[in-house]
């Protein structure tokens, strides 16, 4: 029998990291892995172009019409962050049009260390760097290397060309880290993917249960729904909903 006290509603997994570090990449390999036997769908963040989107539905990987762009004329990060009704929205109307939807994978424009989601739009995180940024961008530290719910080292394969010790990198994204866990990942390493896939199958069994707390990785920042509803957080953050839903803080 279902968990009574579990969520209604999809899981909502953010993917935010520096400008091409492999975001778009990443959520095509967790759709070629999981379509197969969950029901997915994908928001897309892009300053002025459906880019990411275009590139999702070109790898064919899902269903064209389950990948929806949202064009953020502004700094992604605001979308995902400082007001995400425009992201909430595109997400739940996947998940009416796609009922019943298991993950809605929201992937944040490419922005620099501090892009984090708000625990508003999403229930669980990625933080994404890649090798080719260099060794020692982990050190510089940022709220999503610290506290997302997973930080992916990707694109382990270019350690040797870029000359950057990636067990290394690893093991001081742990050191900062404390318990949360860090991914090595390459497009070329099985391996890496059949890991990566099943941190992201744990992390739906325990949010179906009940049991996965979202964590904010910085402030929480006001927002506003569509029809005026009225939501006072923990924090004592305040916004209002468009529809009605499970909603959990
Ligand atoms: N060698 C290697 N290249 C990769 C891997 N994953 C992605 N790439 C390449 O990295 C580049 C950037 O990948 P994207 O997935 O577009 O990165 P992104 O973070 O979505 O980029 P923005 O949306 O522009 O921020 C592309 O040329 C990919 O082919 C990998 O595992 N290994």
């Amino acid at each position: 029998m279902p968990d009574p006290t579990a969520p209604a509603r999809a899981m909502r997994l953010g993917v935010a990291g520096p400008v091409g570090t492999g975001k778009s990449s990443l959520i095509a390999t967790i759709c070629r892995q999981l379509a197969g036997s969950l029901s997915l769908a994908v928001v897309t963040n892009d300053i002025y172009t459906d880019e990411d989107a275009r590139f999702l539905k070109a790898a064919g990987v899902l269903d064209p019409e389950r990948i929806r762009p949202v064009e953020t004329g502004a700094c992604p990060h605001t979308a995902i962050r400082d007001d995400v009704t425009v992201n909430l929205l595109a997400a739940e109307d996947l998940e009416a049009d796609f009922a019943p939807v298991d993950i809605v994978l929201i992937e944040s424009g490419g922005d620099n260390l501090t892009a984090t989601f708000s625990p508003a739009l999403v229930d669980v995180q990625i933080f994404v760097l890649d090798v080719a940024g260099g060794g020692d961008v982990v050190r510089k530290g940022g709220p999503g290397i610290a506290r997302a719910d997973l930080l992916v080292i990707n694109k382990t394969d270019l350690g040797p060309f870029v000359d950057v010790d990636v067990d290394r990198m690893i093991a001081e994204g742990r050191q900062v880290r404390g318990d949360r866990p860090v991914l090595g990942v390459s497009r070329k390493d099985p391996s890496s993917i059949t890991a990566l896939e099943q941190w992201v199958r744990d992390c739906l069994a325990s949010f179906r249960s009940g049991r996965h707390v979202p964590v904010d990785p910085g402030p929480m920042a006001p927002h506003s729904h569509s029809d005026g509803t009225v939501h006072t957080h923990a924090d004592g953050t305040v916004h209002a909903h468009g529809h009605e839903h499970a909603h959990q803080h």
